[in-house]
C-alpha cells in the first residue's frame, strides 16, 4: 500500500505503511534491493548508507535474501558511535553480524575508523572525522540510497538535538562530522545533513507508537529539536518514509 502524502513540502515523498515490523522490513529490503540493482544496471556499481541501532536488524536479514551483484555494491554506515569494533553499541559490529553475512559478505564495507584514538578529546574527534572524510572520498560518489531511523529525541544519523556540535552536523561541509550529544553514552560520527541529502534518495524508517508519535510532531514543519524534520522538509531528494 503506497500512498503519496499530500501535506509533505518535498519534492518527493512517499509513505508505506506496513502491517506490522516484519512486513516493513521485508518491503523496505525488497525496496533497498530495486534500488541497488538499477544503480548496477545504469552506473555499474550501488552505493548504500544504513543505520546503526537496534531497528535495522529485521530489514538487514531480509536484505541478505534480495538478489543482488553485492560484489557490486559499497556499504558505509550514516552514523558509529566512538567505540571499538568488538563493543555491543559498535554499528559497524551490528553491520557485520546482521547485514555482512551470505551473499551480502562480497560487497565493500567501509567504516568511519579502524581503530579509535587512545582519548577522545575535540581535537582527536576532529582528527578522527577528517580520517573518515578521506576514508569515504574513495567511495563512488552520490550514494545511491540512504537509509535512516530516528531515535525518540528526533534524532537521524547522529544529528541529535540540544548538542554543541549541532551546527556542523546540519552544515559542515565535509560528509562527516563529530558529535557528543549529552545524552549518549559514546561520542559519535555522523554524515552530516547536507551529505544525507546529496544522497540520490532516502529512505526513513519508523517503528512503535513512540516514534510515530514523534514522527508526526516533525511533519508539522522544521523544528531542530526534531532533526528528523529537516530531512522530512527539504526540497533535494526524494524521500520515502516506512512506517509500522
Ligand atoms: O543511535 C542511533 O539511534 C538511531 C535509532 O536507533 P534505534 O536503536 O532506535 O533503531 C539510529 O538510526 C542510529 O543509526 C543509531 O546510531
Amino acid at each position: 500500500m503506497d500512498k503519496q502524502d499530500d501535506l509533505t513540502p518535498t519534492l518527493s515523498l512517499q509513505v508505506h505503511p506496513a502491517g506490522n515490523a516484519h512486513e516493513l522490513a521485508q518491503q523496505l529490503a525488497r525496496h533497498v534491493a530495486r534500488r541497488l540493482r538499477e544503480a548496477i544496471t545504469v552506473r555499474g556499481h550501488g552505493v548504500l548508507a544504513v543505520s546503526g541501532g537496534k531497528s535495522p536488524v529485521a530489514m538487514f536479514e531480509q536484505l541478505q535474501r534480495q538478489p543482488v551483484e553485492w560484489a557490486r555494491v559499497s556499504v558505509l554506515l550514516v552514523d558509529e558511535r566512538c567505540v571499538p569494533h568488538d563493543h555491543p553499541d559498535s554499528n559497524t559490529a551490528l553491520v557485520r553480524k546482521h547485514l555482512l553475512q551470505g551473499p551480502v559478505a562480497s560487497a565493500r564495507f567501509v567504516p568511519f575508523f579502524d581503530h579509535l584514538p587512545p582519548t577522545l578529546s575535540d581535537s582527536a574527534l576532529d582528527a578522527l572525522a577528517e580520517s573518515a572524510n578521506h576514508r569515504l572520498a574513495a567511495l563512488p560518489w552520490p550514494m545511491d540510497l540512504a537509509v535512516l531511523g530516528m531515535g525518540e529525541d528526533g534524532h537521524t544519523a547522529s544529528i541529535f538535538p540540544r548538542t554543541p556540535g549541532l551546527a556542523r552536523a546540519l552544515h559542515g561541509s565535509g560528509p562527516v562530522t563529530w558529535q557528543r550529544p549529552p545524552a549518549t553514552a559514546h561520542a559519535r560520527l555522523t554524515l552530516t545533513l547536507p551529505a544525507l541529502l546529496a544522497t540520490r534518495e532516502l529512505a526513513l524508517s519508523i517503528t512503535g507508537a513512540n516514534k510515530l508519535a514523534v514522527y508526526q510532531q516533525a511533519r508539522l514543519g522544521v523544528d531542530e529539536s526534531l532533526p528528523v524534520s529537516l530531512v522530512l522538509h527539504q526540497h533535494l531528494t526524494p524521500l520515502s518514509v516506512w512506517l509500522a
